[in-house]
């Protein structure tokens, strides 16, 4: 079987030989659709142990023992997984921050674990976003006996996942915005060797709130950081050996996540994934959200290793050659061939969307980069047309 890429994929059964603790098992729909809406919507084990916290040096922060001193509580802005966040407001400063609030004792974990994913997730944030305006700034970490307080910028304008779901799926240009700024983002972690390893709409996040935030995305000019990547609970600090443990969002995993041997690249198949969801509304492989969502892990797991991705119908057909190009070099199933942030940032689809602003922040590393198909600032529909078909 050939990928949309071209590129030979294992038949079905030969998944159990490729796909560690793959199994063909046969389930009932019922235990299928439990299994989904726990597993493939919902990130899985976080913060692998690839590197110990103690190898991440002094960029660790202290953390403090008066959070209710120095803060009041505001409103809830929204629950995750593991915790709540809050909006809070400093005494001192009186200046507005989000806190997540972590209970130290989750269930099935030993507190001295969930402590190190804690410490790690937050050691983690504070090395890379003092690099990067993109990603919500770490202000303080506290602790009293039942909880972690991570404070944090806070971030008015709503998720992106929440953008789709109140606005629908967003034009190219729109598109190209946030994939161009979530690059940025990306190529600042995996310069410091951070894995952001959960990259989804839901975590990334519109600074401001705008009336008409999808006509703002489309007249923002590039470099103005109005995106910020939020939740660094999957994140690892990758050395020289392969990531072996799962982490992340399923529908979001790359191919060799799934295959428990993984490095930075799959965070840019995590980004393609997304990219394909910001345009068409939904995942390549199932025609709605809600079909996904009764999926279980296995056929997720399939799916990304050995389904087609189509780009033949609805708002793919209107989509630029370059769009479509990115997207290719995103969602490559050999993360060797994949694209990297840096090379995604020089790609000629932000150029046709934003003229040569983007290329000029990006032009001391432009050296390095091998275009993926004949650069052409305004591609025409023939070019789309033969592109297409090699997707397909
Ligand atoms: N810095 C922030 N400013 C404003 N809102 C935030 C901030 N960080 C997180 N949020 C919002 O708080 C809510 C909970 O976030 P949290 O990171 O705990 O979980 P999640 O990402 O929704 O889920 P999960 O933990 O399962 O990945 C989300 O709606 C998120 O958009």
């Amino acid at each position: 079987m050939v990928d949309f890429f071209g590129n030979t994929l294992p038949q079905q059964s030969q998944l159990a030989a490729v796909v560690p603790g793959f199994t063909c098992k046969h389930r009932s729909l019922a235990s299928q659709r439990r299994r989904a809406s726990q597993n493939v919507f919902r990130r899985t084990h976080c913060a692998a142990e690839a590197v110990k916290t103690q190898d991440l040096g002094r960029q660790a922060p202290t953390w403090k023992s008066s959070f209710r001193e120095r803060y009041a509580l505001g409103r809830h802005i929204g629950s995750g997984s593991y915790g709540v966040v809050h909006v809070c407001i400093d005494e001192v400063t009186k200046q507005k921050a989000a806190v997540k609030i972590l209970p130290k004792v989750r269930s099935k974990q030993l507190p001295q674990k969930t402590l190190r994913k804690l410490e790690r997730e937050v050691t983690l944030m504070a090395r890379v976003s003092r690099q990067s305006s993109g990603i919500t700034r770490l202000i303080d970490v506290y602790e009293d006996r039942s909880y972690v307080y991570i404070v944090m910028g806070l971030n008015e304008g709503g998720d992106l996942e929440e953008l789709l779901e109140t606005y629908g799926p967003f034009s190219e240009r729109a598109t190209a915005a946030v994939i161009y700024e979530c690059l940025k983002i990306i190529s600042v972690c995996h310069a410091n060797g951070v894995l952001l390893g959960d990259i989804k709409p839901a975590n990334f996040m519109l600074r401001q709130r705008y009336r008409d935030p999808l006509k703002a995305l489309e007249s923002e000019q590039l470099g103005k950081g109005f995106l910020t990547a939020v939740d660094f609970g999957c994140s690892q600090a990758v050395g020289p050996t392969p990531l072996a443990r799962r982490t992340g969002t399923p529908v979001y995993m790359s191919p060799e996540t799934f295959r428990r041997e993984y490095h930075l690249e799959a965070d840019l198949w995590s980004l393609g994934m997304m990219m394909y969801q910001l345009i068409a509304g939904r995942f390549p492989f199932w025609a709605s959200i809600e079909q996904c969502r009764t999926r279980s892990l296995e056929e997720v797991m399939k799916a990304v290793i050995m389904e087609d991705i189509p780009v033949d119908y609805g708002p793919w057909l209107s989509v630029s050659p370059e769009g479509l190009s990115l997207l290719q070099g995103l969602l490559t199933r050999d993360p060797t061939q994949r694209l990297t942030a840096v090379e995604a940032l020089q790609h000629p689809w932000f150029q046709r969307h934003f003229g040569s602003g983007a290329e000029e922040k990006q032009s001391s590393r432009r050296n390095n980069i091998v275009p993926l198909m004949p650069a052409s600032p305004r591609g025409t529909s023939s070019e789309a047309g033969v592109l297409r078909s090699t997707l397909m």
